[in-house]
């Protein structure tokens, strides 16, 4: 198989099982989601800013080539940023407080839902664990996340009074971040998934990470769509506020 066509098998993948086809975002971006929902998605999301530089760290600690490891560690340092400017996590916290969320409550991690909690930890798990292939390519659902960027500052503004640039700045500065890391990453899995089986590996690390956002909006949904579905020790709506 050629770069081309394993970046259309890749591409494919990402049209069908993104996370920008889960209702919970339609709901979301539509305006449609009460305030204590737009809160919930706030605290369980969370839980993936979080994991992120963790998978980042796990993952530079098993490459042995620093050109790699170079190119990777912005990726933490997006995130993380220095102690005056901070990155993406404090950009989530400007966030949840604009949500009437207590930043604090949000960063101690009480109150995700369990299925959220399985879900980032699977991903960490995954990077640490799986063949460096695996590893990389399970980033590449950033290839698609640019659109859902722009959908979600458009619906957000559109619709919620608590949308406003700078409540929103994380997802812009993801605008500019999440095409240059992938960019790398496309390329080193199209270079080093050279035979039929690699290509496989591939595609199914892809899926996987699809599955593991698929997986926190269905427990969002479950949860906080449907009635008194909350379960035990989760967030409940009157709690963790400013
Ligand atoms: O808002 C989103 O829908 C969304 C999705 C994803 C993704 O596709 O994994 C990431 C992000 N945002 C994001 O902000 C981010 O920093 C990020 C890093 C990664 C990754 O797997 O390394 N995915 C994502």
């Amino acid at each position: 198989m050629s770069r081309e066509s394993l970046e259309a098998r890749l591409r494919a993948i990402g049209a069908e099982r993104y996370h920008d086809k889960h209702p919970f975002h339609h709901r979301l971006h539509g305006g449609d989601c009460t305030p204590d929902q737009v809160r919930a998605w706030v605290i369980n999301r969370w839980a993936y800013q979080a994991a992120i530089p963790m998978k980042d760290a796990a993952f530079m600690s098993r490459v042995y080539d620093p050109a790699i490891r170079r190119e990777w560690r912005s990726r933490i340092e997006d995130h993380d940023g220095g102690i005056a400017e901070g990155g993406g996590i404090r950009r989530w916290l400007k966030l949840a407080e604009a949500v009437g969320l207590d930043p604090d409550y949000v960063a101690s991690g009480r109150g995700v839902l369990p299925a959220t909690q399985f879900a980032v930890d699977a991903y960490i798990r995954y990077v640490r664990d799986m063949p460096l292939l695996q590893a990389v390519a399970s980033s590449l659902t950033e290839l698609f996340a640019p659109k859902i960027h722009e959908r979600r500052i458009e619906g957000l503004l559109a619709h919620y009074e608590f949308a406003n640039p700078e409540s929103l700045s994380y997802f812009r500065k993801r605008l500019t971040e999440a095409p240059k890391d992938v960019a790398y990453g496309l390329d080193w899995v199209l270079t080093h998934a050279d035979t039929p089986e690699k290509e496989d590996m591939a595609c199914e690390a892809l899926i996987f990470k699809t599955n593991v956002l698929w997986a926190q909006l269905d427990a969002l949904w479950g949860a906080y769509v449907e009635p008194d579905r909350i379960p035990p020790g989760a967030w409940r709506p009157g709690e963790g506020l400013i």
